[in-house]
């Protein structure tokens, strides 16, 4: 796989969750079923501090991610992100946080490919200082009410307008949902990320699907 297409720029972002699913096999069965429906890029998110765990989940991830060509991202973790790289996955990626470690040093250690992106909460100067530092995208919000992260820091759709200067793709994050992600995507979000509209329910394949056809019909 090769991480120079530009597909990855634009479409629906998911990201993982251990609490809607807890373990290995519920896991894989439902990132399979999203990778299914189309996704463009898809997020290991684990905070269990477990690393035997969050090696093999984040190993056959990177498998499956290989597989459908989607890069997967690790967040929180350059460690992770170089271990898996170094095991000779390709299309690893790194999302970090404004505690999450230095995004230059993360750029110098995974090299000018590697797709990494920031957390810049409702701040453009953030944003500016991210792109300074090398990242291949900003993420915004949270912009809509969120029961996996409820005390993220708001953000006002006009953000992502004001953002285009940047020329890198925009996230936005937080509450993104089949009632919302047509709003964001008109305020200028390229990527729609989500966590409990993907992984919240049952038929997980029909739920990513739902969710792109929603957003091919307000295409361009
Ligand atoms: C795409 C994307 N955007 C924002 C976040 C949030 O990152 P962070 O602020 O570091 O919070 P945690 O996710 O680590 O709790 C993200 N993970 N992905
Ligand atoms: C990780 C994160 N950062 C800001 S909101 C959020 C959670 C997004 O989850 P959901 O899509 O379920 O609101
Ligand atoms: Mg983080």
């Amino acid at each position: 796989m090769t991480t120079d297409s530009m597909a990855w720029q634009r479409g629906l972002y998911a990201i993982t969750d251990a609490t809607l699913l807890p373990d290995d096999r519920t896991l894989l069965n439902a990132c399979d079923a999203a990778l299914r429906g189309g996704l463009a890029l898809l997020q290991y998110r684990d905070k269990s501090g477990d690393d035997a765990r969050r090696w093999r989940q984040a190993a056959a991830l990177a498998s499956l991610c290989q597989e459908h060509a989607v890069p997967l991202i690790i967040n929180d973790d350059t460690g992770l992100a170089l271990r898996l790289r170094d095991a000779g996955f390709a299309g690893v990626g790194l999302h970090l946080g404004q505690s999450d470690g230095e995004l230059a040093e993360a750029r110098q250690r995974l090299g000018g490919e590697a797709l990494i992106g920031a957390t810049c909460h409702a701040s453009l100067e953030l944003a500016e200082r991210a792109r300074v530092e090398g990242v291949s995208y900003v993420a915004f919000g949270r912009f809509f009410a969120s029961r996996t992260k409820p005390d993220a820091p708001p953000a006002p759709l006009a953000l992502l307008a004001q953002a285009a200067h940047l020329g890198l793709p925009r996230v936005a994050i937080g509450g993104i949902n089949e009632h919302s992600a047509a709003s964001a995507r008109r305020a200028g979000a390229d990527l729609l990320a989500s966590v409990e509209a993907v992984f919240g329910g049952s038929d997980v394949e029909a739920r990513v699907r739902r969710l792109n056809r929603q957003l091919a019909a307000l295409s361009p």
